[in-house]
């Protein structure tokens, strides 16, 4: 649909877009990035014929652009150029009227029920036919907004180019206009070409992003390449990291203020053992990774339950019950993570393990009265119960993502390492266990002081935990032994 070759050109004498290329396929949106100044609204304007060349060629449908005539042009191609405070004399609806030019002809051209129809649908589109009659001057700025994205699509043309269409436009209606669009590309073969300020948003809707910096492209690919953390902290003078959109398969970038991170510890007098249930209460939000049942994955969060409930707890909704029973304890929902058991809270077992400058606080309830052997956990066939190992490693330091991953492996496996030693039977199979059917384990760090890179067996942090899950465990497994008279 778009070709661009060596496209260099600017204003006047003065040199700002400097030998881009790109090729856009029909019914692909390609969003345009760049620090204040790189020249992509340039790069738009030459591209729309607003500003000449110096240098390269601009195929539209495999033909230069110059071969077209202005309005067969503009039934291909229409604009949203950068919006800028200024007084309009014209009403919503005549404003996206204009959209319709291009496809009217003759002297005293007649307004078709094909432009009515074209103008409707562009403003419902785009929310503003309730405003239909207001004088645009009056409207707010993303309501103007919203106008003159209508008079593109009014334009009906094949290709949008257009310079920051969520400039001014709140949440809801970033994601009503940007979805439209989409849309539109995926029903109708619309193509366009955005500037984006936002790259999260881009990274959203569009299929390939051109990253401009000095005039030149400095990346150009699908959002994943594009979007690396080196090259937008290199481009913008800004640290970034990359995380993973919840849903979509996009990569979304996370700025990294350059301020001071305050300190943060957790101590042993944190925790208490309530009537209930284990509470800790960090002074501040603990980067956690957790299979709780309430706030599990990842998350910042200040206050983390270990709930002791009836053995014979059924629920049909326990993820509702659960937040119920936090909101009646007046802690705050969305600030907690909290997680389930059948054994006593007086029985939870807290250790605070500390080897040079390296400390962890483990937390284990353990109910192996339904314990399980993972390799066998197929020739089960009993409903789900109560009756479980929750265990807790809180940690004093940082860990990057793959400590956190280390960090739960070595617990999981000094978990299934003391199931083994404390000789605890799948009463079903006949083996050992490894743990029990619905077991929870949570790995959470405060995110300051010493530093983690990894936190597998080999490191320091690693064996440090191994070896507090391992004593932790052992402690609670022969509590629970005591509790059920198999040992003295
Ligand atoms: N009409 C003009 N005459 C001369 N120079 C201009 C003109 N418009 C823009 N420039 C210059 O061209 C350069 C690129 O501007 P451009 O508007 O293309 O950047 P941009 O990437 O769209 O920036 P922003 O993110 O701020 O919108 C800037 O240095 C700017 O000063």
């Amino acid at each position: 649909m778009l070709e661009i070759h060596g496209l260099t050109g600017g204003y006047d004498k003065k040199e700002i877009v400097r030998d881009v290329s790109f090729s856009l396929q029909k019914g692909r949106m390609l969003g345009i990035l760049g620090p204040n100044g790189s020249g992509k609204s340039t790069l738009l304007k030459m591209i729309s014929g607003i500003l000449p060349l110096t240098a390269g060629d601009i195929l539209i449908d495999n033909k230069p652009r110059t071969s077209y005539k202005q309005k067969e042009l503009a039934r291909k191609m229409a604009v949203l150029p950068q919006l800028h405070a200024h007084a309009f004399s014209h009403t919503v609806a005549e404003t996206v009227a204009l959209g319709r030019y291009p496809h009217q002809s003759g002297l005293f051209s007649q307004w078709s029920a094909e432009d009515e129809a074209a103008t409707t649908e562009a403003m419902t589109q785009t929310g503003v036919a309730k405003y239909r009659d207001e004088e645009l001057e009056y409207l707010s700025g993303g309501e103007q907004q919203r106008t003159f994205i209508a008079q593109a699509l009014a334009q009906q043309a094949e290709l949008l180019l257009l310079d920051e269409p969520t400039n001014h436009l709140d949440l809801e209606h970033q994601r009503q206009i940007m979805d439209m669009l989409k849309h539109e590309v995926a029903t109708r073969q619309l193509t366009v070409v955005s500037i984006f300020h936002d790259m999260n948003l881009a990274a959203l809707y569009c299929d390939e992003l051109l990253l401009l910096e000095n005039g030149r492209v400095r990346a150009y690919g699908a959002p994943a390449e594009v979007l690396t953390e080196d090259e937008i902290a290199q481009v913008y003078h800004t640290a970034v990291a990359r995380f993973a959109h919840p849903q979509l398969a996009t990569p979304q970038m996370a700025l990294l203020p350059n301020i001071e991170i305050a300190q943060n510890r957790v101590t042993l007098e944190q925790f208490r053992v309530e009537n209930e249930f284990v509470h800790l209460k960090a002074t501040k939000p603990l980067r956690t990774l957790s299979a709780a049942l309430h706030n599990p994955g990842f998350g910042w969060f200040r206050h983390f339950l270990n709930r002791t409930v009836d053995a014979q707890y059924m629920c049909d909704d326990a993820h509702a019950e659960m937040k119920n029973y936090i909101k009646n304890h007046h802690l705050p929902i969305e600030q907690t993570v909290a997680m389930m058991t059948a054994v006593d809270v007086k029985h939870a077992v807290i250790r605070r393990y500390k080897e040079e400058d390296h400390e962890i606080f483990v937390m284990v309830t353990a109910g192996v009265g339904n314990a399980v052997d993972a390799a066998r956990g197929h020739l089960h066939a009993e409903p789900q119960r109560v009756g479980t190992i929750n265990l807790w490693v809180i940690i004093n330091g940082v860990l990057s993502d793959e400590s956190f991953m280390q960090a739960m492996m070595t617990t999981i496996e000094a978990k299934v390492k003391a199931m083994q030693d404390g000789e605890i039977y799948d009463t079903q199979t006949g083996t050992i266990a490894t743990g029990t059917s619905t077991d929870s384990v949570l790995i959470a760090s405060t995110q300051s002081g010493q530093n983690y890179e990894y936190a597998g067996t080999i490191t320091d942090i690693g064996k440090l935990i191994g070896r507090g899950v391992y004593e932790t465990m052992i402690i609670a497994l022969d509590d629970y032994k005591r509790a059920k008279g198999w040992i003295q």
